[in-house]
């Protein structure tokens, strides 16, 4: 088959889905495609470690409904190579899709534990790998979390509440190493405890096999797990490939200019796949959360059908943790200088990472409506220390 789009998306999440809606409110006549390798047509992915294992959501509710852009979904297929001066992609179904202007919203991969233990060890990240688990992790089953950040903390705490038995493995000394201060760290592996987790932080899973109904792993330490299912959060790798093949430039991800462009003038990329430079921040990074796909999708859909404008949005995130919860803005990086503003310890509070003077991140614990604050702070010249920071976003729960 061969058919042929105005604008073409390839990759099928948030990203391509906010790229089609905003191509359609400005370019209402487009003839919009988007190819992506999951069967399941676009859909919210945060819900998928947190508020679908808590019964506020179903899988029916957290679908997208990118039908609505009038976009053309061609699901479960995924494009295997780009002729970049014939304008014309191809996918694993030996289908042909000629295009006008392409959008890159390849996603991520996770990384993979270095052993195959079977149905029952899900490396976490689509619908289908939390049907997967869901199918196993029933109350009173005993489920290994691998990994100690977003998606590790998020499941540990969600399979809990769900009435797992939960024992979380990962290398680093704390919860969220390397992301929050000490104590908030600390804090947060006696607050899983508390909540029935066993944390088992500096321990590496080496090895493991599907035995009977469950698996068996190995950990560095000596010791042997047996559990019914392990879900897996190690961390992604931007899928670049595609890019990379069809020499575009490539390096930590698509490299694009302040309207999300690559190399080529005729395609964008958007989402976990992108590097851009942030200008309050002045550096390239790569966001890998919700808010930075939504926001690059729909950037990216704009400029491609014609709006002429900077992408200059600061990183936001947030997650929940057990009745905790946050949000955060700009880059949480405990190497840089980090000042703590607690209304009470660990539980409320402000903690702003600052680099030479410059606010360059802000985290919210338990504090709301600050988002805007944060973000002018961040764009300030400073120069800010802990004196004049402290007191300075209200604490408002
Ligand atoms: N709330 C949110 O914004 C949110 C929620 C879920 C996922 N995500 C995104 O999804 C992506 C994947 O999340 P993630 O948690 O896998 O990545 P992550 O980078 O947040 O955490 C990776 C964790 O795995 C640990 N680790 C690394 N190698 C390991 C190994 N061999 N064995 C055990 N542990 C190991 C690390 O020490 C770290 O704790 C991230 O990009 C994240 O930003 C975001």
């Amino acid at each position: 088959m061969e058919c042929s789009h105005d604008y073409l998306i390839v990759g099928g999440g948030m990203a391509a889905d906010a790229a089609a809606k905003s191509i359609r409110e400005i370019d209402a006549a487009a003839d919009v495609g988007i190819v992506g390798d999951e069967a399941a047509p676009p859909y919210q992915r945060p819900p998928l470690s947190k508020a679908l294992w808590k019964g506020d959501k179903s899988p029916g509710d957290i679908d997208l409904d990118t039908a609505a852009s009038g976009a053309v979904v061609h699901g479960g297929r995924r494009i295997v190579a780009l002729d970049r001066a014939a304008h014309l992609a191809r996918d694993d179904h030996g289908n042909s899709y000629r295009y006008c202007r392409l959008l890159l919203a390849t996603g991520a991969t996770p990384r993979r534990l270095p052993f195959d233990a079977g149905e029952r060890m899900i490396h976490f990240r689509t619908l289908d790998d939390y049907r997967a688990l869901r199918r196993f992790a029933v109350k009173g089953a005993h489920v290994a979390v691998v990994g100690g950040g977003f998606i590790g903390s998020e499941l540990a705490a969600s399979l809990a509440g769900a009435g797992c038995k939960v024992t979380m493995l990962f290398p680093g000394p704390s919860i969220g190493a390397g992301r929050y201060p000490d104590a908030l760290c600390h804090f947060l592996d006696d607050y899983y405890r508390e909540h029935g987790v066993t944390v088992s932080a500096g321990v590496n899973v080496v090895d493991g096999k599907a035995v009977g109904e469950g698996v068996e792993l190995a950990l560095s330490d000596g010791e042997t797990l047996r559990v019914d299912a392990v879900a897996v959060g190690i961390g992604v790798t931007p899928n670049a490939e595609l890019a990379e093949q069809a020499g575009l430039k490539v390096d930590n991800g698509v490299v694009v200019d302040d309207r999300l462009r690559s190399s080529d003038a005729d395609i964008w990329a958007a989402g976990d796949i992108a590097n851009f430079r942030n200008p309050a921040l002045d550096r390239r990074l790569r966001v890998e959360h919700e808010d930075a796909a939504v926001g690059m999708g729909k950037h990216a859909g704009r400029v491609m059908a014609g709006i002429d404008e900077p992408y200059d949005t600061l990183p936001f995130f947030y997650s929940d943790l057990f009745d905790l919860g946050y949000e955060a803005v700009g880059l949480l990086d405990s190497h840089l200088d980090v000042v703590e503003d607690w209304r009470e310890p660990c539980r409320e509070g402000v903690v702003y990472y600052l680099d030479g003077g410059r606010v360059r991140g802000v985290l919210l614990w338990n504090t709301w409506d600050q988002v805007d604050a944060a973000r002018e702070l961040i764009a300030q010249a400073g120069p800010f220390d802990a004196s004049s920071l402290r007191g300075r976003l209200p604490h408002s729960t």
